[in-house]
């Protein structure tokens, strides 16, 4: 696939294409076409897009579709969407598209309907969410259970998270969720420094059941339990969330107490699954089935609406734009909106574990560059940091841009200055400022050079009139198919990620090193030194 990419007559047309993009200025490209920010826009889901200030044209855009239709795109959303093994190196389907199927539906992979199992897991998490906010789940003292800490890790935990803060004008009241999902000791101290055991439920949330870093933790909130409140408090104070009931079985829980979910969910798919309990036990069953129908909605949009027209399919073209003809090596996601603070994170895993592969679905190596670097910060703290750069320094850093009409926290005029600066920030990094304005302002010359804003530096701006459950359950699902879009035009496999086993491997051995003292180092010199430095000084002196 990765060969024939570059043989494709859109590829093909697509470099030729980029030669004539050269001379061209989004200062012109606006000014030779005043409804420019009428036309390159599209609406979905409750999302809006608006996509002129990106270093396209019309014909970009054709061309873009073209590669898309080439790649099969079409044929592989359906192959997706009808539960098939798209996830060949792992032998799996990529079904997450089945956790938010409504009620009824008919979705089927491996010739069984899935859609009742996720139904009744959603509907034995909202009972069970329903019994820990009306009290009738409480701790083994009989205290109510306010404090919730969700151990977990990756999949397991960015995406909980990431909407435990976005949903934060919809959370239950007086429901407390944390996490813990770092090995380092800290966290856990750090979380756990103002709990009472007796008042706090923890959720293990891991697919495997086997992550170091969530079993250790699982392992130290047990004993920090027990210590409490003894051996017979852990079944009212443990759930866990993992598709390997065996494993969970294992660690001393009962099966009851146990939310499943499939190996067709990959971990950074699954906020949508029962890892979401932590998000339905802090917002509720009812904002937890807004925010499925938010992902269900863009799942439609994405299925139907024309290629032109279709937001995911847009938003990973143009990142395949950027990423394979203009060399940028990395996006970044500014979110105008703080409970989004940690949507980069999540973004982060969403896209860099789904597209960070080198060789594509045959096992051959790619022939063009795959997923871009993403980071981010919330608007406006980044622009008192890192903006500079994307303004005026040396690289190409397409921006996602996103923000929303209506304040959800209102105070003073402050919503109105948030969204003044998004605005102006698109606007500043698509037009700059030249040196003749400067000069007609009396800048002085010698300064000139340095105040110089190029402008021409691409964004998306990416418009919801609220961050609801439904918004926040759309823009994850538009990432998600953003994500995959860019995955079929590559021709990678988006699912897997063997490239994150080999750390886990090697640091087994350096525990079991570490563990006998250093008797028997076998590493490179430089990992011996350091380890024997560590085993010297770690007692301090
Ligand atoms: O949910 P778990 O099985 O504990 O996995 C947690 C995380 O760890 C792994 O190393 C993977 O890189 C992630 O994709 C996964 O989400």
């Amino acid at each position: 696939m990765s060969q024939s990419l570059t043989a494709l007559p859109s590829w093909h047309a697509l470099e030729q294409h980029r030669q004539s993009m050269h001379a061209q200025h989004l200062r012109e490209l606006f000014a030779a076409d005043p409804e420019r920010g009428r036309r390159f826009t599209a609406e979905g889901a409750g999302l809006y897009l608006d996509y002129s200030k990106n270093l396209i044209t019309d014909e970009t855009i054709t061309l873009l579709i073209r590669l898309a239709e080439e790649c099969g795109l079409a044929k592989r959303r359906a192959a997706m969407f009808a539960g098939e093994i798209i996830n060949r190196s792992e032998g799996r389907a990529a079904f997450h598209c089945a956790l938010r199927a409504p009620a009824g539906a008919v979705m089927h992979t491996g010739g069984e309907n899935v859609v009742p199992q996720v139904q009744e897991v959603l509907a034995r998490m909202g009972a069970f969410v329903d019994k820990v906010h009306d009290g009738r789940w409480s701790g083994a003292t009989g205290q109510r259970l306010r404090h919730v800490v969700n151990i977990g890790i990756g999949g397991s935990y960015l995406g909980p998270e990431m909407a435990w803060r976005a949903l934060r004008n919809f959370r239950h009241a007086d429901m407390d969720v944390r996490f813990i999902a770092n090995i380092d000791g800290a966290q856990f101290l750090d979380v756990t420094v103002d709990l009472d055991p007796a008042e706090t439920l923890f959720i293990i949330s891991s697919k495997t059941f086997t992550t170091l870093e969530t079993m250790t933790n699982a392992h130290a909130a047990r004993a920090w339990v027990v210590a409490k409140l003894g051996e017979a408090a852990v079944a009212r104070h443990f759930v866990a969330v993992s598709t390997n009931t065996e494993a969970v079985r294992a660690f001393g829980m009962d099966p009851e107490h146990i939310f499943g979910f499939w190996d067709w969910v990959g971990g950074r798919y699954s906020m949508d699954s029962a890892i979401g309990l932590s998000t339905m036990l802090a917002v509720g069953p009812r904002h937890f089935a807004e925010l499925l129908a938010g992902f269900r909605a863009m799942d439609e949009h994405f299925q139907t609406a024309p290629l032109a027209r279709n937001l995911p399919v847009l938003l990973g073209l143009l990142s395949v734009w950027y990423n394979n003809f203009f060399g940028a090596q990395t996006q970044a996601i500014l979110p105008y909106a703080h409970d989004l603070a940690r949507l980069p994170a999540y973004l982060q895993q969403l896209q860099m574990e789904s597209n960070g592969k080198g060789v594509d679905e045959t096992g051959q190596p790619v022939a063009v560059d795959t997923g871009p670097i993403i980071w981010g910060e919330p608007g406006t703290d980044g622009q008192h940091s890192f903006y500079q750069l994307i303004h005026q320094g040396t690289r190409l850093i397409p921006c996602d841009l996103i923000g929303f009409c209506q304040p959800l926290s209102p105070l003073q005029n402050q919503h109105d200055l948030l969204m003044a600066n998004l605005f102006a920030q698109a606007e500043a990094l698509a037009f700059g400022k030249g040196a003749t304005d400067l000069r007609a302002e009396g800048a002085a010359e010698a300064q000139i050079p340095f105040r110089v804003c190029p402008g021409n530096r691409p964004s998306n701006l990416l418009l919801a009139d609220a961050l609801s459950p439904a918004t926040l359950g759309a823009i994850i699902a538009l990432y998600e198919h953003s994500v995959f879009t860019q995955g079929v035009i590559w021709g990678i496999d988006s699912f897997d990620q063997w490239g994150v086993e080999l750390g886990k491997i090697l640091a087994q051995r350096v525990v079991a090193d570490i563990q006998d003292g250093g008797k028997s180092l076998r590493h490179d010199s430089s990992t011996n030194t350091l380890l024997q430095r560590y085993l010297q000084r770690r007692e301090g002196s």
